[in-house]
């Protein structure tokens, strides 16, 4: 059984969580999020779900995967507007984790203490292959990691990066398809084919 469905019966305890769904791009963070948020609505959990108010690649107001499964979240500024509209939810989804500030680990750890479960999906890893944003230091105080695997577009075989093709040097650059692909380590360390 997944520790994430086992969180919150301790001796009758609501105990609060960190869950980290990390992985490159097309792995699969997005569309597990959702499973988990849509599992804990099946259980008639109040939940709410946020993004960084920047990620308006494919929709304003919704977490959407690259399958094209979606559901409605809240996008905001900064971290700290997480604690201020999470209102009375028991789980807490966030999306493309890495974008946002260096608050975000604070915050989730304050949800978690009283009593949330908070699930956060994002990149490990930016286009370079250093460690994203906010995202190394959440899952060093989650309780749970869970690092998910695209297919390497040029073998085959399990992706761990995110190799962009598009010439800008800027760590953000939102993008799809036109500008990444996922790779396994042979593949993005030996640029085959660029
Ligand atoms: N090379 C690939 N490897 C795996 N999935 C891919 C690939 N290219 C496209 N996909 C699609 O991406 C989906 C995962 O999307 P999503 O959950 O949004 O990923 P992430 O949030 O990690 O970017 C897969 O179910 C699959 O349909
Ligand atoms: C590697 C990398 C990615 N990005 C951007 C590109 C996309 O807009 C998101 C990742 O989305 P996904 O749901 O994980 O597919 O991040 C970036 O800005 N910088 C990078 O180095
Ligand atoms: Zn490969």
């Amino acid at each position: 059984m997944l520790f994430s469905e086992n969180y919150f019966s301790q001796r009758d305890r609501q105990v609060g969580s960190i869950e980290v769904i990390c992985g490159s791009m097309f792995s699969g963070k997005t569309e597990e999020l959702i499973r988990r948020m849509k599992r804990a609505q099946f259980a008639k959990l109040p939940v709410e779900i946020f993004k960084p108010a920047i990620d308006i690649r494919y929709a304003e107001k919704e977490v959407v995967s690259h399958d094209s499964n979606s559901i409605p979240s809240t996008p905001v500024e900064h971290s700290s507007a997480i604690l201020l509209l999470g209102g009375e939810a028991k789980v807490i989804g966030i999306d493309e984790a890495q974008f946002f500030d260096d608050e975000l680990p604070n915050v989730c750890i304050q949800l978690a203490n009283k009593g949330v479960r908070v699930i956060v999906a994002g990149l490990d890893m930016d286009y370079q292959g250093r460690p994203f944003g906010p995202m190394p230091n959440i899952m060093a105080v989650a309780e749970d990691v869970y690092k998910v695997h695209a297919v390497c577009v040029k073998c085959g075989a399990p992706a761990n990066y995110s190799y962009r093709f598009t010439k800008n040097d800027n760590v953000v650059l939102l993008g799809e398809k036109e500008s990444y692909e996922p790779r396994c380590r042979h593949c993005y360390f030996h640029k085959i084919d660029e």
